[in-house]
């Protein structure tokens, strides 16, 4: 295998000091896998202090053509932070700082590898908040968050990572350190680069600041969760709770089968269904008897069995913490699963739940479906045995089919987990060769190289 040259070696202790450049076996395997449950080995593992650390390193594999991937704290599910076995990892684990927080101007300045869960305890304290809340956010880095425009429940109504950032300080394939947009509220100065930043999965810079939208939190909430006797019922209702003016501040989606693993493996108590939706409104009091009411009016409808609110708290957060707990419960229902994050115009959603269904009974596999309702966007699980060939065949087959009807649907293939490696040349087959030769074109100009998390997202 090759092994990092000499003169880089050297470069780079030099440049990052004692312990900034990890060369051991058994520490650079700890950076060479994520999410996807895929596994590289990187040639060794660099811990920038500085943005200008970050150039360095840059500007010295640049001379070695060597590959460099950006990572946080590997919860990415499609492969875009496992490294090829010629790369150098940059993991941003001492770059975690909160540089600043400015209420009056709702900002918050951060370095990448601040976890997302600390920066809210931070955030909390101000009463703001700031929106993405992947279920990883405990333990998932800003900087990963931006790199993969991540969402969560709170994107119904707060936005995604993309619409709660301002401004990024980034290093570029050529090792420049470029500043992106300003953290002012609004902006019409040329174009707008730092929001191109965000979902670029690290191929087109290295994210070394950024400037964040923040946002009071709601005083109050009121959280709903409506019982359905099928998918079908379900998803006509999250189409007529979009419909109305009430935005909910969460609009979540499980089929019977996540419904009774949130019971039996997540501690959840609520009764079998065929499917349910966890609705949320958030604001003062003034507003919020009102709102509770239009949102049970819309959830109420054919197929509805039960409309009932959360009795405190707790119950809320039970029922949270078995519907986070729902990714890594699934894994216990088959010995493979292809993870999907389809989105589709919410008006579509009873649509694509019908093609779903439609696959898993064309293709005769189990397929198991939860998410984020309220953005169109679900987490399609097609459950299947590796290991038996027809299987293997069947699962790859009930995917396009679920694609297909998601293009057809005018949706996208990821709403919030990316597209790394896994879903690569889907991507390329999904876009239209104009806009994929755009998107080669961008990254050709942030890093003519080509040596920024290569073969993630652009085929090579
Ligand atoms: O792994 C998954 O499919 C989903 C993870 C996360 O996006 C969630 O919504 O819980
Ligand atoms: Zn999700």
């Amino acid at each position: 295998m090759a092994a990092l040259p000499a003169p880089l070696r050297q470069t780079l202790t030099e440049l990052l000091g004692p312990g900034g450049l990890l060369l051991d076996e058994s520490e650079r395997l700890a950076y060479g896998y994520d999410n996807s449950r895929r596994q590289g080995l990187p040639l060794a593992v660099a811990l920038p202090e500085t943005a200008q650390q970050v150039q360095g390193i840059v500007r010295a594999c640049r001379q070695h053509r060597l590959p460099i991937v950006a990572r946080g704290r590997g919860t990415n599910t499609t492969g875009a932070s496992v490294p090829g076995e010629d790369a150098l990892v940059v993991s941003f684990e001492r770059m975690d700082r909160i540089l600043a927080i400015r209420p009056g101007d709702r900002v918050a300045v951060v370095q990448p590898g601040l976890l997302n869960g600390d920066l809210q305890a931070a955030l909390a304290e101000h009463g703001l908040f700031w929106p993405p809340d992947p279920t990883s956010a405990a333990f998932s880095t800003v900087g990963g968050n931006l790199a993969c425009n991540a969402g969560g429940p709170r994107a119904v109504k707060y936005g995604a990572s993309r619409d709660n950032v301002l401004a990024l300080r980034a290093v570029t394939g050529t090792g420049e350190l470029v500043s992106l947009g300003a953290a002012t509220t609004k902006g019409a100065s040329g174009y707008d680069l730092a929001r191109l930043l965000v979902g670029s999965e690290g191929t087109l810079a290295l994210i070394v600041e950024a400037s964040l939208k923040l946002t009071p939190r709601a005083p109050l909430w009121r959280a709903l969760r409506a019982l359905y006797t099928d998918v079908d019922a379900a998803a006509a209702a999250v189409a007529r709770l979009m419909a109305q003016p009430v935005t909910p501040s969460m609009l979540e989606f499980m089929d019977g089968e996540c419904v009774r693993l949130a019971r039996e493996v997540g501690g959840a108590e609520l009764p079998p269904c065929g499917a349910l939706l966890m609705i949320e409104a958030d604001g003062d009091q003034s507003v919020l008897d009102a709102a509770e009411a239009a949102l049970r009016a819309a959830a109420e409808g054919p197929g509805c069995l039960e409309v009932s609110a959360a009795a405190d708290e707790a119950a809320r957060e039970k029922l949270w913490a078995a519907r986070k707990a729902l990714s890594p419960s699934l894994r216990t229902l088959a010995p493979g699963k292809i993870n999907e994050d389809v989105v589709v115009p919410v008006s579509r959603l009873p649509e694509l739940v019908a093609a779903v269904q439609a696959a898993a009974r064309g293709h005769q596999l189990p397929i198991v479906c939860f998410g984020h309702a309220g953005n169109g966007n679900l987490h399609v699980n097609i459950l299947y045995d590796p290991a038996d060939a027809a299987q293997a065949a069947r699962a790859e087959a009930a995917l396009q089919a679920v694609f297909a009807a998601v293009v057809e649907l005018g949706g996208q293939l990821s709403g919030e987990h990316g597209i790394g490696l896994v879903k690569r040349d889907l991507l390329a087959r999904a876009l239209p060769p104009a806009t994929l030769a755009l998107m080669r074109a961008i990254k050709a100009q942030f890093d003519p190289d080509g040596l920024l998390n290569p073969g993630k997202v652009l085929p090579p």
